[in-house]
C-alpha cells in the first residue's frame, strides 16, 4: 500500500508520469467532479494488498458492445410546470406507477408537517388528502425530504425518476439518485473478507448511497465472462442482471429478454467492494430515469437502516432470495461460498 501511496503522492502531478497517472486509482478517484465534496478514500491497516491492478474507478455507466441508449426519437420526460408537481397524478416519470389507496401512514407525516401548501392548516390537510397521488417513491417534506418512504424499503418496485429529459429543474425532489452520491465512502481492508466499504458519516434509513456501476454487456457477453472466469461462481458476484423490466411478452424488443447485464469486476465504483451480510444495512433498488432506457436501467443502493458514522456497509447479495427458499438441498456444500458476515441471521453461505 505503502509503494502505491508513496508513487501517487510524489509523482502522479509530474508530466513524465502521466501513463502511471492514467492507471492510479487514487488519481482516478480524485478525477471525479465530486471529489473535493464527497471523496472516495481507500486505506489498508492490515496487510501489503492494493486493489486489484486490472480494475479501474469510474462514475458513469459503460455501455459495452452491442448495447445502445434508446434512440432520440423514442426519448420523453415530464412537462411539469413546476418541481412540486412531480410527485403527482400527470406527471409523466410516473406514469407506469398504479395509483395509491388512500395515504400511506409516512404520507401522513408529510401532510401533518406541512398541509397541502406547506401551512399546516387542517383545510390544506385535508385537500391534500384529497388530491390523487401516484406511488412517488420519496418523502417530500421535513427531516425526512429525499429519503425513501418505509413501504418502498420492502418493496421489489422499481423507482421511477424524473431526469435529463424532463422539464423540472435539477433540484426536482424526484431525482434523487439521479443528482448521485452525496456520501463520503472509503474502501479499506477487512480482517478476513477482502476489501469493504464503510461509511465517513451517519447515513439515515431510506438515504441513497450510491449506483453499483460497471459495463454494461449483452447477456451472451456475461454467459462468455462466466465460461472464462475459472471460478464461475466468483464471477456472478460481481454480474447484475438489469431485468426488472424484462417480460417474454412485452411489447419492446429490447424488454422481451435475455436482460443486459452489468459487470463491476474490472470497471465499477466504490460500491464495488461492499460486501454481503444476511443482515444487510443496505439494499439494491431498481431505478429509471427516461422510460426509453428501462432496458439499461440504474442499479441504486439505499439505507434500509439508520446506519452509524464509520460503520461498513453491506447488501444481500442475493436479496434473501435462496435458489430452494432457503434450504441447502441440492447443492452441496463444498460448492458454496462460506458466509463470514457474522450476523445473527447469517445463513451461513453468500450463495
Ligand atoms: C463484490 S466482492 C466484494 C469486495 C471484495 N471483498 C473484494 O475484496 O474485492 C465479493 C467478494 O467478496 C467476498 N465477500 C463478500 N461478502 C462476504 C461475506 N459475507 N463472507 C465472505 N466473503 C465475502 C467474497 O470473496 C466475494 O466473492
Amino acid at each position: 500500500m505503502e509503494a502505491v501511496t508513496g508513487q501517487h503522492f510524489f509523482f502522479h502531478d509530474q508530466p513524465e508520469h502521466a501513463a502511471e497517472k492514467d492507471s492510479c486509482h487514487f488519481c482516478q478517484l480524485r478525477a471525479f467532479p465530486i471529489h473535493q465534496t464527497t471523496p472516495v478514500t481507500i486505506v489498508n491497516a492490515k496487510d501489503q494488498a492494493v486493489i486489484p491492478l486490472n480494475f479501474r474507478f469510474i462514475d458513469r455507466m459503460v455501455l459495452g458492445q452491442g448495447v445502445e441508449p434508446a434512440e432520440d426519437s423514442f426519448r420523453s420526460g415530464c412537462s411539469c410546470e413546476s418541481d412540486g408537481e412531480c410527485q403527482y397524478m400527470g406527471c409523466l416519470c410516473l406514469a407506469d406507477l398504479g395509483e395509491e389507496e388512500g395515504s400511506s401512514s409516512d404520507e401522513d407525516e408529510d401532510i401533518h408537517a406541512n398541509g397541502a401548501n406547506g401551512d399546516g392548516s387542517e383545510a390544506g390537510r385535508k385537500d391534500k388528502v384529497k388530491q390523487k397521488r401516484k406511488a412517488y417513491a420519496y418523502h417530500t417534506h421535513g427531516a425526512k425530504a429525499g429519503l425513501l418512504r418505509s413501504k418502498m424499503l420492502n418493496s421489489k418496485e422499481p423507482l421511477y425518476e424524473c431526469h435529463a429529459g424532463c422539464s423540472c429543474s435539477k433540484d426536482c425532489p424526484n431525482r434523487v439518485v439521479e443528482r448521485g452520491r452525496t456520501i463520503p465512502l472509503q474502501i479499506f481492508r477487512t480482517d478476513d473478507r477482502g476489501w469493504g466499504v464503510r461509511t465517513q458519516v451517519a447515513i439515515k434509513k431510506g438515504q441513497f448511497v450510491d449506483r453499483y456501476l460497471g459495463e454494461i454487456i449483452t447477456s451472451a457477453e456475461a454467459d462468455r465472462r462466466r465460461a472464462a472466469s475459472a471460478v464461475s461462481k466468483r464471477k456472478d458476484v460481481y454480474l447484475f442482471a438489469l431485468d426488472k423490466f424484462t417480460h417474454p411478452e412485452s411489447l419492446d424488443p429490447r424488454l422481451k429478454g435475455p436482460p443486459l447485464e452489468v459487470d463491476g469486476e474490472f470497471l465499477s465504483g466504490p460500491t464495488r467492494f461492499i460486501n454481503h451480510s444476511c443482515e444487510p444495512n443496505l439494499r439494491i433498488f431498481a431505478r429509471v430515469g427516461d422510460h426509453a432506457d428501462k432496458h439499461i436501467h440504474d442499479l441504486a443502493l439505499f439505507a434500509i437502516r439508520d446506519v452509524a458514522r464509520g460503520e461498513e456497509l453491506t447488501f444481500d447479495y442475493v436479496d434473501g432470495v435462496t435458489e430452494d427458499g432457503g434450504g441447502m438441498e441440492g447443492a452441496s456444500a463444498g460448492d458454496m461460498a462460506k458466509c463470514l458476515c457474522k450476523s445473527r441471521k447469517c445463513r451461513g453461505y453468500l450463495w
